[in-house]
Parts: C-alpha cells; sequence; structure tokens
C-alpha cells in the first residue's frame, strides 16, 4: 500500500468524521434549544419537552458511542449512482450518515446493501468489484487491507493491491484482550454474517465449539435485528442472558459500540425481578432444582394453599355465630379454582363467593329469629362479615394470599409440609431441599421463583386496581407522543412508544429497557441466550415465558455444558419447550485459540468421551503449550509453603517475562481458589482480583465456571486433574479452561502422592 493511497483514504475518512461532527453539533443544538424552552406549569407540555430532550440526549450518546473506528469498509461498485457516493466507492460503518442532501456518506453495516461487504469472495463477488478493510486506532487510519475481486482492476493495481483479506481479521485476533470484549463488525466472516442476518421468527439455535464466534455473532444478531426491526423491538425490548454477572460485564460494551444501548442484559441469577443470585447449590441440589420435578412440586404447594377446612368453624359476625360448614369454603374454593386465575387473583373470587355464602347463611339465621332482612341490609351485613376478625382468618385459612418467595422459602424451610406435597420422593432426596428460610436464593432458586409467581399472580400488596389506569395512561401518552413527534418533524427517528416511555411521570419514569427489566410478566420482541448448553429445564422454562413467540438466538457449545442441570443435546434441551421447531447453524473455525492448544484440549476433551465439535483454528500460536508437575511433598512444599500456589506464582512470573502487558487468568479448582488468590496478591498484589474483579485487573484468578465464555492472552490452569476431579462434568470444565486462551497456555500439574 503506498502513501498515497493511505493519506487519499485518511482523507475521505476525514470527511466522515466532519459530518459525524456536524450531525453532533446539530444534536447539541437542538438538545440546548429544547431545554431552554420555557413551557410553563403545564404538566402535559413539561413532559413532552423532557421527553425530546431525552431523545436528543439519546442521539448524541449513540453518536457519541460510535465515534472510535467509525469507518471500517469500503466497497469498489460498478454502477454506483452520484447520489449514492463518490468516485463508485461505498463506505461501511457502524452508523449511517448522510450529508444535507441526504446523499449517502456512509452505509450502516446492517443496511441489506451492506451485506456484500461480509458476503463478497473472488468466487462470488456479488457484483462488487474490491473490498477494503480500513483498520482505525480510534480516529484514525492506520491500515489497509485490500482485496480486488475484479480481473481489470487487479491489473491495474498490481500486485501489491491482490488479496491481502486476512490482514485485518488476523491483525484483530491478535490484539491484547483487555477483560471487555469487542465489536467484531469489521471483520464478520460470511458464515457469521449469514446467521447474523436471518430471519428473526422462531429459535435460532449456534452450535460451535470454543472461539467460533458464538456470542460475536449472538451480540451482531441483536444489533441487526433491532436495526431491522426498529418499531416492533424497539418498544418489546431484547433481552441476552449470560451464566454470570462476570460474563455480562465481559459483553457489555459490544452492543454500544454498534449504537445501540437499549437491551435488557440479565444473567441467569437475575431473571427474577427483586433477586441478584450469584451463588448456586452444590450439583445435586442444583441438578434437582432444575429438573421439571419441581412444576409438580410447586403447584402442589399452591394447591395447597387452597385448603378445604376439616372441621366445621365457628365465626361470630356482630354478636351473631355463624357455624361454617366445610362443604360452604369448598364450594366457593371450586368456583374460584374454575376461573383458572392464579391464585392470588382467584383469591378475590373466593372470598366473593364465600362471602355470598355466609351472608345468606347470617340472613337466613336472623329471619328464622324473627328479623326481617332486606336487600339493603343485606350490603350492610355483607360489610360486617367482610370486617370480622373471625372471618379473616376462616377465609385466609383455606386461602391464603402468596408471595413466590415466601412459597418456596417455606417449602425449603418446613419438612413436614414439603413430605406432604412429594410422598414418593426418598427422605435423602427431600433432604437436598431443606435450608434455613434466611438463607439468600441461589442461581437455580430463580426459576422456582418464577414458577411460583406465575401460579400466584400479583400480589396481594400490587392490587390489580390502578391497572387500568395505567392502560389509559399509556394510550392517552402515545396519542401525546405521536403528535409531539409529528410537530417537531423527527417521524422515523424514534416511536410513539419509545417517547411515551419518556413521557411518564418520575416515579415510573423508565426506558423500556428498565421497566423490562423490572417487570416479571414483560415479553420481550427478542431473548438471545448465551452460553445456552448450561441451562436446566427450569431455566428453559422461564425464557419461553419472556418470550412467548418463541423469537430466540441460543448459542452454546453441547461439549462444553458443566452445569450440574445441563442436558447433553440440543435436541433433548429445546424440544419440550419448542416442539421441534429450532433450526441449528454451525460454526466451526476457531478465531481465539492457537491450533496446538485447540488440538491438545480437543485430544483430551475426547479422551474424555465429551461430544465435541472439532474446531479449525485460523492460526497457529508462537507458543507451546508449557507443562509443569509440582510434587507437593517435596521442596520448600515441606516448609508449609503451598507448592500450588508458588508454582503458579512463578508461571505468571514466567508469562509476563514473555509479554508483560498482557491479561493472565490462573483458572484454580474451588476447593483451592481461597488459598491460591491469597498467595498470588501477596506476590502481586492489586494486579490480581478475583472472579468480576479479575476482569479489572491483569491477573484473574477465577473457577473454571466463571471463566466461561471469556478469554485471557494467557491462562495458567491451576491442578487440573482435581478441576476434573471437583464436580460430576468437571471433564467439561477443564475443556472450557483450556481454551480460554488467545495466545498461551500453562498447565501447572500436581504429582500423585507416591505409594
Ligand atoms: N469475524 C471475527 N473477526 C474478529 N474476531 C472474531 C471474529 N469472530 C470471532 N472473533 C473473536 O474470537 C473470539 C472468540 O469469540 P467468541 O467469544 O464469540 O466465541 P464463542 O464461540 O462464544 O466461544 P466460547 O464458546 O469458547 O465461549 C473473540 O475474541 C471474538 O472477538
Amino acid at each position: 500500500m503506498t502513501d498515497n493511497e493511505l493519506d487519499r483514504e485518511r482523507a475521505r475518512v476525514a470527511r466522515l468524521y466532519a459530518r459525524l461532527d456536524a450531525l453532533r453539533a446539530d444534536e447539541a443544538r437542538r438538545l440546548a434549544t429544547v431545554r431552554s424552552q420555557k413551557v410553563g406549569g403545564n404538566h402535559q407540555m413539561r413532559s413532552e419537552r423532557d421527553a425530546l430532550a431525552r431523545m436528543h440526549e439519546d442521539r448524541l450518546l449513540q453518536l457519541r458511542e460510535v465515534d472510535a473506528r467509525l469507518v471500517f469498509g469500503r466497497l469498489q461498485l460498478p454502477h454506483l449512482s452520484d447520489e449514492d457516493a463518490e468516485a463508485g466507492f461505498r463506505y461501511i460503518g457502524r452508523i449511517g450518515l448522510r450529508d444535507e442532501d441526504q446523499r449517502s456518506l456512509l452505509l450502516d453495516w446492517r443496511a441489506p446493501q451492506a451485506s456484500a461487504f461480509y458476503q463478497a469472495t473472488a468466487a462470488r463477488p456479488h457484483g462488487v468489484l474490491a473490498r477494503r478493510h480500513v483498520t482505525m486506532r480510534e480516529r484514525e487510519v492506520i491500515r489497509l487491507d485490500d482485496e480486488v475481486f475484479d480481473a481489470s482492476l487487479l491489473a491495474e493495481a498490481g500486485a501489491e493491491h491482490a488479496v491481502q483479506g486476512e490482514g485485518a481479521l488476523m491483525a484483530a485476533l491478535t490484539v491484547h484482550r483487555t477483560g471487555r470484549m469487542h465489536d467484531i463488525v469489521a471483520t464478520i466472516q460470511a458464515e457469521q454474517d449469514r446467521i447474523i442476518r436471518s430471519d428473526m421468527r422462531g429459535a435460532l439455535v449456534v452450535q460451535g465449539g470454543p472461539g467460533t464466534g458464538k456470542t460475536a455473532v449472538a451480540l451482531h444478531r441483536a444489533a441487526y435485528l433491532l436495526y431491522t426491526h426498529r418499531e416492533r423491538l424497539g418498544s418489546a425490548g431484547v433481552l441476552i442472558v449470560g451464566p454470570s454477572g462476570a460474563f455480562l460485564r465481559y459483553i457489555e460494551t459490544v452492543l454500544p459500540s454498534l449504537g445501540e444501548t437499549g437491551v435488557v442484559l440479565q444473567s441467569l441469577g437475575e431473571l427474577y425481578p427483586g433477586v441478584n443470585a450469584t451463588d448456586d447449590d452444590a450439583a445435586e441440589v442444583a441438578s434437582l432444582k432444575g429438573s421439571t420435578q419441581m412444576v409438580d412440586v410447586i403447584a402442589r404447594a399452591v394447591k395447597s394453599r387452597q385448603r378445604v377446612p376439616e372441621q366445621a368453624q365457628r365465626l361470630e359476625v356482630n354478636g351473631d355465630v355463624l357455624i361454617v360448614d366445610p362443604a360452604l369454603i369448598a364450594r366457593a374454593i371450586a368456583r374460584a379454582q374454575q376461573s383458572t386465575k392464579p391464585h392470588n387473583e382467584a383469591r378475590v373470587i373466593f372470598v366473593n363467593h364465600a362471602l355470598d355464602a355466609l351472608v345468606n347463611q347470617l340472613a337466613t339465621q336472623l329471619r328464622a329469629g324473627g328479623y326481617p332482612v332486606d336487600d339493603t341490609d343485606m350490603s350492610l351485613l355483607r360489610e360486617d362479615v367482610r370486617a370480622s376478625h373471625d372471618a379473616r382468618v376462616v377465609l385466609n385459612t383455606a386461602w391464603l394470599p402468596m408471595t413466590g418467595e415466601k412459597l418456596i422459602q417455606d417449602l425449603y424451610a418446613r419438612p413436614e409440609w414439603l413430605a406432604s406435597l412429594t410422598p414418593r420422593w426418598t427422605p435423602e432426596k427431600r433432604a437436598l431441599l431443606l435450608r434455613s428460610r434466611d438463607e439468600p436464593f441461589t442461581v437455580s432458586d430463580v426459576p422456582l421463583l418464577d414458577e411460583a409467581a406465575e401460579l400466584l399472580g400479583n400480589p396481594p400488596a400490587a392490587p390489580e386496581a390502578g391497572q387500568r389506569e395505567r392502560d389509559l395512561q399509556r394510550a392517552h401518552d402515545i396519542e401525546n407522543a405521536q403528535n409531539a413527534i409529528r410537530n417537531a418533524g423527527v417521524e422515523g427517528m424514534v416511536s410513539a412508544e419509545q417517547l411515551a416511555d419518556n413521557f411518564a411521570e418520575t416515579t415510573v419514569r423508565a426506558t423500556t429497557a428498565e421497566r423490562a427489566g423490572a417487570d416479571r410478566t414483560w415479553t420481550y420482541g427478542h431473548v438471545v441466550v448465551d452460553e445456552a448448553q448450561e441451562l436446566s429445564p427450569m431455566q428453559w422454562r422461564v425464557l419461553v415465558r419472556r418470550s412467548p413467540m418463541r423469537s430466540f438466538t441460543i448459542v452454546g457449545d453441547i461439549a462444553q455444558a458443566s452445569s450440574a442441570g445441563a442436558s447433553r443435546s440440543w435436541r433433548s434441551a429445546l424440544d419440550p419447550f419448542f416442539r421441534g421447531r429450532w433450526d441449528l447453524e454451525e460454526l466451526t473455525v476457531n478465531y481465539r485459540t492457537p491450533a496446538q492448544i485447540a488440538r491438545e484440549a480437543e485430544r483430551i476433551a475426547t479422551e474424555h468421551g465429551l461430544p465435541i465439535t472439532p474446531t479449525q483454528s485460523v492460526r497457529e500460536g508462537d507458543w507451546p503449550i508449557r507443562e509443569l508437575t509440582v510434587d507437593p511433598t517435596t521442596g520448600r512444599a515441606a516448609e508449609g509453603v503451598d507448592a500450588v500456589a508458588s508454582a503458579l506464582a512463578d508461571a505468571v512470573r514466567h508469562d509476563r517475562g514473555i509479554d508483560a502487558s498482557g491479561t493472565i487468568a490462573v483458572i484454580v479448582p474451588r476447593a483451592a481458589r481461597a488459598s491460591i488468590l491469597a498467595h498470588l496478591t501477596s506476590d502481586f498484589g492489586n494486579e490480581v482480583g478475583a472472579g468480576e474483579l479479575g476482569l479489572e485487573r491483569p491477573i484473574a484468578v477465577l473457577s473454571a465456571h466463571e471463566s466461561k465464555g471469556l478469554e485471557f492472552d494467557s491462562v495458567i490452569l491451576a491442578d487440573p486433574d482435581a478441576l476434573v476431579a471437583e464436580s460430576p462434568r468437571g471433564d467439561a470444565a477443564l475443556y472450557v479452561a483450556m481454551t480460554r486462551p488467545t495466545q498461551r497456555l500453562t498447565m501447572v500439574k500436581v504429582a500423585p502422592p507416591a505409594s
């Protein structure tokens, strides 16, 4: 590439930035104007102004987020009209930009015409004469890679312009990892692009070995769907589910860098609003809680809160005594159950029927005693019965209002009750669920809470009254939003629903994402599930509730399934919920792990009988796998030094000798985590962090579970045998751990005790 060409390209890119800056300045001006408007005391006008201000703020934020590496590609096309671009070039970038005359300057990578950038090959050029990858550092063009597909251009360009397509990809793959995932928008490969752009309907499963770009593809697909179905997904929202808080932190900057901020990211422990579970149960317990046996147990638990008393009960109303026949309660319960409404909502029907029957009984009793009772008296009697303490006790005992939290806590803390609900379970099996009421909920409890809440309905504290008013207010807000959009001349830039979100009063003021995340009954337009192989049937039930239309992108690798409740095949995991209506795509190219590391990980996984999908690494690494064996009975171990921890510290030092500024993960068996962390912290101070904090530090100490989905320049693995032995799916955990590095792998083994 000549310097001249680089300069020419820099000049063109500078023009795109000039336009971005101008748009930003415009937006900032509009925002200032809206903010300075005096709108008097009228609430509606104030909220319209605030909503418009918020729209400009969001747009400004978006323009800021896409600043770094705004443009990354150029297509040379034969038939570009002047309106489209100058000199036959079409630039591809993070967002679309137009000049003042609405001529396209930069094409959004998600636009249909941009697909050729990702799809064109020499064999099938899709009408493209040449493709250029423009590599940037912030705003500066640092490198150009050209692929020429047209024979005449090839001759014109000479040898220096011949195919160099791998260059940009290789440059992207070998950069230092930072603890934050980067977007891959500049180098999406053709097979990935096809998946990203596939139809939104139904469930799409993307299966692939480690490092094949599943997470990257899933996130870019979310961005693509938001762009392509802006109206629908803008108001219904997109939910992205990952295995842990650390994983969500790792991926959280990808969508904003693609100009998308409105998605909801939740870990499996956060799917139930109000609970943020981070720890999970022991494997056996998690496996039981994850199985669909719990559906029946919870249904029985709820049903058992609708209870016909065994004996007649006595209740006093204003000095009159009523003997309540169990049959009266039984009839009221039956009527309420016929409604098939959730427990707390059906309770209203139960109470109404029971009150009617009690009032009739009381009236009959009074009449028999010689007191005439007319219609007015009946409604007074009803109030008397309702207000009676005894009646409240009788009705509550028969049909107790409940929250999901209370139901699940009771289930675990009251062994006799659990026994009555699970007559066929062994005592040992029941004992797995036993727990005191004050212990925090675990990740495996979350789907049980959700199941319970589904059957219970609105908790008593949030009565249905008010919903109608909220609906009316919402309709009103949408109408106002439509007017405001028309008046401001911003049609197409924001939907009425989105703007209406901003109208709401401060107490309810929230974006779609905030409202969706806080509402258990929210149904999303699309759900992306990462590391989906880990999900238990109970977790799938929750997710299908969140998108009853079953519009899903499901990515994972069955061979990496290491959690207790995980499935052994996509078919067994998904068929019960998607009834066979899901498509499978496979990714096979490994973009992360150097070939020699991937081969060794696959060899060991195969030895353990894991159903792996072999991958094809795009590159050989520069370093062979380093293996060290520690004998814990010799050397400094005899002086009480933790031999494994000190060997790990040496391995860290060795690695830093090779590359002082890379990221290192020390992946350790759970049982040794605390002592290894302490040892490494004493050697390396606050360069070391554990778990989520590890992503902020150069040296992360992680369990294999915590390392799921993440990647580091270098991985140092402590005691692989212990890692395999520590859980029923330890072999898969080892496979996960070995496939995290982008450059180097060190295995610190422990010598078996001499016999
Ligand atoms: N087309 C691409 N261009 C540049 N980098 C890519 C591309 N595809 C994938 N990568 C990079 O490869 C690495 C692995 O990608 P990703 O984490 O999405 O893989 P995965 O299949 O989800 O892996 P795992 O199952 O092991 O968690 C990431 O650093 C990602 O940015």
